[in-house]
């Protein structure tokens, strides 16, 4: 999945964006983290998120008359289904139907599971409707898959002619080799009434958790799925094994903490750490940002608070990575990486200035991370955000309401104004040949961020 902004308006340079939250494990000598969560402890309270997460995702009402319900038992017989009914579900093929009209394989099958699992609700218009959408959406593939189609054919032949012979083909079709833009689906275009509803998998991954709702359209499968379950949360949850540090002594403001002279949690960070315009800006990258915590006497709305106000733009995840690996949401909080290597963050930070102090303790910039975030069960919009070698976004390590950096909290921050429908990317700091599978090897994934100086590979 790939998270794009989705506003009309530019994202600005060093605006607090995102806190990659999950949950707080510490590192096991294998690597992997398995914990207990504290949210696991309130079943049903997880049981009332999945029956909300059915109810929203799933009703649309068709022209106010027939009501179809599609995704509770749909997903349930998905999520329930083996990789291999998956993977079936996944390769619905188009073709050529007698009438030339586009038809996918499996299509009465889909319908007639809908037709099953909502016997009452599917009458003859609605199936009628649900076909005529279906037959859009299929037009739309058999589009590009022609497309693609046509241009294999003109690479497979450029690969027969000679050199004279391949650049006069190539003077006469210079489009040929031009990337198709993908296409947008702004939020606000998104018809109810079209095949894009297939598309539109979620109204809102954070289940009403965020300020705005982030939707998710998945363009790849057929029938779109919904994204692998996971709890939306919006803070970070410290796993039982993990000793959560002592609450750090809070500044006597009572109002907004921008003096140095004035607030002691601004004094630790020498200047104010973020300018009061457009929620906070970042005034430069540093090795770490103190914010008000929960023992401060300011309110919620204090400018040294920018991290914790939650998502302040819109975002949606598009479907275009599938991950296969166990361990995709694993986050080490390395304050030590972000802060000393300096190569990394030049690389990252695009045009925002280098830190040019150090206020953390070296004593801790020079041991290894000892707890991760697990973000695979647990997490917010920032669990799917994809690298890329020339990315828009950098880590900043932020600490609130304790002062321990081995459990800072990791946010992300624009490297760059981000237009709108920009995917949001950051550069995942992985050193070559740093990830060892089980059996000792060395694990290699290749690089799909498509950027001219993409380095092909994530590690
Ligand atoms: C934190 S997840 C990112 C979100 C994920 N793509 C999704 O759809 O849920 C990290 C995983 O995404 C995939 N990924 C992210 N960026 C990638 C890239 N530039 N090239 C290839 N795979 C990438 C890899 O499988 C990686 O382990």
């Amino acid at each position: 999945m790939a998270v794009t902004e989705n506003c009309e308006k530019n994202v600005g340079t060093s605006n607090g964006l995102e806190v990659l939250d999950g949950q707080a494990s510490e590192i096991s000598s294998t690597g992997a983290t398995m914990s207990n969560n504290a949210v696991s402890q309130h079943p049903e309270e997880i049981g009332e998120t999945k029956k909300c997460l059915v109810q929203q995702e799933v009703s649309l009402e068709l022209q106010g008359e027939g009501k179809a319900k599609f995704g509770s038992d749909e997903k349930r017989m998905m999520s329930n289904c083996s990789n291999d009914e998956k993977s079936v579900q996944k390769k619905a093929k188009v073709n050529h139907s007698d009438s030339g009209v586009a038809c996918v394989d499996g299509e009465d099958d889909l319908l007639s599971n809908y037709t099953h699992a909502f016997p009452h609700e599917m009458d003859k218009r609605t199936i009628f409707r649900l076909k005529e959408m279906l037959r859009l959406v299929n037009l739309k593939r058999l589009q590009s898959v022609e497309e693609e189609k046509n241009r294999c054919k003109n690479e497979e032949d450029n690969n027969n002619l000679g050199a004279g012979e391949f650049s006069r083909k190539r003077l006469r079709s210079t489009t040929r080799r031009q990337v198709p833009k993908a296409p947008d689906y702004p939020w606000y275009a998104v018809n109810k009434r079209s095949c894009n509803f297939f598309r539109l998998v979620c109204k809102d991954i954070s289940h009403g958790e965020e300020e705005y709702s982030i939707p998710v359209i998945n363009e790849c499968d057929f029938p779109p799925v919904v994204p692998a379950s996971f709890t939306y949360i919006k803070s970070m949850q410290v796993s039982d094994n993990v000793k959560v540090p002592v609450r750090a002594d809070g500044c006597r403001c009572k109002e907004s903490c921008t003096e140095a002279r004035s607030c002691s949690c601004v004094h630790l960070n020498g200047s104010a750490p973020y300018v009061p315009q457009d929620g906070g800006r970042l005034v430069a990258p540093r090795d770490v940002v103190f914010e008000c915590g929960p023992k401060c006497r300011c309110g919620p709305d204090c400018g040294n608070r920018v991290s914790q106000c939650g998502i302040k733009y819109k975002l949606q995840r598009s479907d275009e990575v599938e991950n296969d690996i166990d361990n995709s949401y694993f986050f080490e909080i390395d304050c030590k990486q972000t802060i000393n290597e300096i190569e990394g963050r030049e690389r990252r930070l695009c045009h925002v200035p280098l830190p040019t102090s150090s206020s953390v303790d070296n004593e801790t910039t020079e041991t290894e991370p000892e707890f991760c975030i697990d973000a695979g069960s647990y997490g917010n919009v920032a669990r799917f955000i994809n690298h890329s070698c020339e990315p828009n976004l950098f880590v900043q390590c932020v600490l609130s309401g304790h002062h321990d950096i081995r459990l800072a909290r990791v946010v992300l921050f624009a490297a760059a104004d981000i237009g709108p429908y920009q995917e949001l990317t950051y550069d995942y700091g992985y050193q070559l040949d740093s990830v060892i599978g089980a059996d000792g090897n060395i694990i290699q994934m290749s690089c799909h961020c498509g950027e001219p100086n993409c380095r092909k590979r994530l590690y």
